[in-house]
């Protein structure tokens, strides 16, 4: 294992003057101070704060609510084409600032800074894809019925919370704004309390690509401001990327809200499955980057590794171990990863790790804390197969769970004996077993010699289960943000040709 140093500590106070980064919240067009307990952002990989920062107050929460729904009328009434300009202004000036964007990512989650710029480009690409769905799976559409026509529209629902995740500060809660804003409704955002400079750095943006004021506001703090924003009668939806358990409180707080919108996109306890392979290394290759990309800090990370018990995947797993030996990991910019989030969320996937060895797993490779002050942790890789019991949980670091079976149909048992239904996938050169295992396995995203990471924004992103609420984001996040209105059309009113029987008029 090789781990490397930290080279941007120096450049991030510079960065946060450039960006104009002030620690304020942002409330019907006016930035002030959260008025609430401080927070601050951490450096994960020096332990260094660098944002400062307060929660809003439960005052502050209803007036950004209250800004949201006075801009709503005006902001939904827009014309389409305006809405749009506005969010490709918003693209432009992502684009100019990608580079600082991308070292803010780096300093608040410690991701290296090649990733943070995929982040980045993401975020770009995110503007073009949600024009073209909004027009796709939404918009206009009529048809000429003879004596009338018919005529499909969808409108926006209204003030709506986005609350944000911190593996992805930036792309994730974008790929709900950009669609909610299209589709006319206005925002309240609360980003991570964990990557809150992020959260500004965008809302910055949205400012000076111009949109009016009250359109999209900045809340900042943690549970309990999410808490007071789903609780509040004044949205009418809330877009959620998070943990299951956080997901799943927040919809017993929608319990009694039948008209409201609630999109949940969770966790995973993905599997990924082994069957017959010849190429050993593009395996190899294939494993790391569904297990070990960001950390493990990926909603779609695989989590399972079930092989095939062979002689081929046994030393497939040998060159696995070895390759994850290898691996460069830490601040520099040729590592493959950085650190987890914090030295606490490192601490928890610890945690689950003795979980693993006291229901008697054993060690392929452990996982283990670098030095004293970073959240850097090595990838961990446990042979679960004769442990005692499993722990169904999402374990949202580098730890890899090993499983063997005896054929393809215990495999896709063993892979879907999970409450979530996230990612899951088979490695294999068998066409055969691609075509047993695809209609059996259950989970939003299905792949077949790809890694389980790496969705692409073109398509639907969601699962089933503990993973969400069939309300899929990236390309069908049109779908949430509007709601139809079907219409029967005619210029004129007329009596039709024959009048039903038993009327005379
Ligand atoms: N399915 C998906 O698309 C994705 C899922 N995730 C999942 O997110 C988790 C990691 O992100 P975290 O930030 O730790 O998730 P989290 O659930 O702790 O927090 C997400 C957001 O919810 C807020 N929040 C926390 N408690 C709340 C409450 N009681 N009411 C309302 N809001 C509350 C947080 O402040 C944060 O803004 C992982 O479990 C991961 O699998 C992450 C990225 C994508
Ligand atoms: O929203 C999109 O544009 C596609 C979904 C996406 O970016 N998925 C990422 C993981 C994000 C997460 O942790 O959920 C991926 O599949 O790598």
């Amino acid at each position: 294992m090789t781990v490397s140093a930290n080279n941007t500590e120096l450049q991030s106070c510079e960065l946060l003057e450039r960006s104009e980064i002030t620690g304020e919240v942002f409330i019907g067009g006016m930035w002030c101070l959260g008025d609430s307990s401080p927070i601050e952002s951490v450096d994960p990989l020096t332990g260094m704060s660098y944002w400062n920062g307060a929660s809003c107050s439960t005052n502050q929460v209803n007036q950004a609510i209250n800004a949201a729904c006075n801009a709503f009328i005006e902001w939904s009434m827009t014309d389409i084409e305006y809405r749009i300009e506005l969010c490709q202004r918003f693209a432009e000036l992502l684009k100019s600032s990608s580079n600082d964007l991308a070292a803010l990512i780096h300093l608040e989650t410690g991701k290296p800074v090649w990733e943070c710029a995929t982040e980045a480009a993401s975020m770009i690409g995110k503007v073009d894809l949600s024009i073209n769905a909004y027009h796709q799976r939404t918009g206009v559409t009529e048809a000429d019925k003879g004596e009338f026509k018919t005529q499909l529209s969808h409108r926006a629902h209204g003030a709506i919370a986005v609350l944000g995740p911190y593996n992805f500060p930036g792309h994730l809660p974008n790929g709900h704004i950009v669609p909610a804003l299209i589709a006319g409704n206005t925002i309240i955002f609360k980003p991570s309390e964990l990557t809150p400079a992020v959260g500004e750095f965008m809302v910055r943006l949205w400012q000076k690509a111009g949109l009016p004021n009250g359109v999209v506001n900045l809340v900042q703090g943690g549970g309990d401001v999410g808490e007071a924003l789903s609780r509040h009668s004044g949205i009418k939806g809330l877009l959620f990327t998070g943990s299951s358990k956080t997901g799943e409180r927040i919809h017993q707080s929608f319990a009694h809200a039948p008209n409201k919108i609630l999109a949940l996109e969770m966790g995973g306890n993905n599997p990924l499955v082994i069957g017959s392979v010849s190429d050993i290394k593009s395996a190899v290759y294939t494993i790391i980057q569904s297990a070990f990309i960001s950390a493990g800090q990926r909603c779609t990370c695989a989590r399972r590794l079930i092989l095939i018990e062979n002689d081929i995947n046994k030393k497939l797993l040998r060159e696995l171990s070895a390759a994850c030996e290898k691996l460069v990991i830490g601040g520099s910019d040729d590592s493959y990863y950085g650190p987890v989030i914090s030295r606490s969320a490192a601490n928890r996937v610890l945690a689950f790790q003795s979980q693993l060895e006291t229901l008697g797993a054993k060690a392929v490779v452990t996982c283990q804390m670098v030095d004293d002050h970073s959240a850097v942790l090595t990838p961990g890789i446990w042979d679960v197969s004769d442990a005692d019991g499993i722990l169904d949980e999402e374990c949202f670091g580098p730890i890899l769970q090993v499983y063997w079976a005896s054929d393809l149909h215990s495999a896709i048992t063993l892979a879907n004996d999970t409450k979530y239904g996230l990612s899951s996938g088979l490695i294999s050169d068998d066409k055969k077993q691609w075509q047993y295992f695809y209609p059996r396995a259950r989970a939003g995203i299905i792949n077949w010699n790809r890694p389980l990471t790496g969705a692409s924004g073109s398509a639907p992103f969601g699962g089933i289960g503990a993973s969400g609420n069939h309300r899929p984001s990236a390309f069908y996040a049109a779908d949430y943000c509007a709601y139809p209105v079907a219409s029967m059309l005619s210029e004129h009113i007329a009596l039709p040709e024959k009048l039903l029987p038993g009327v005379s008029l």
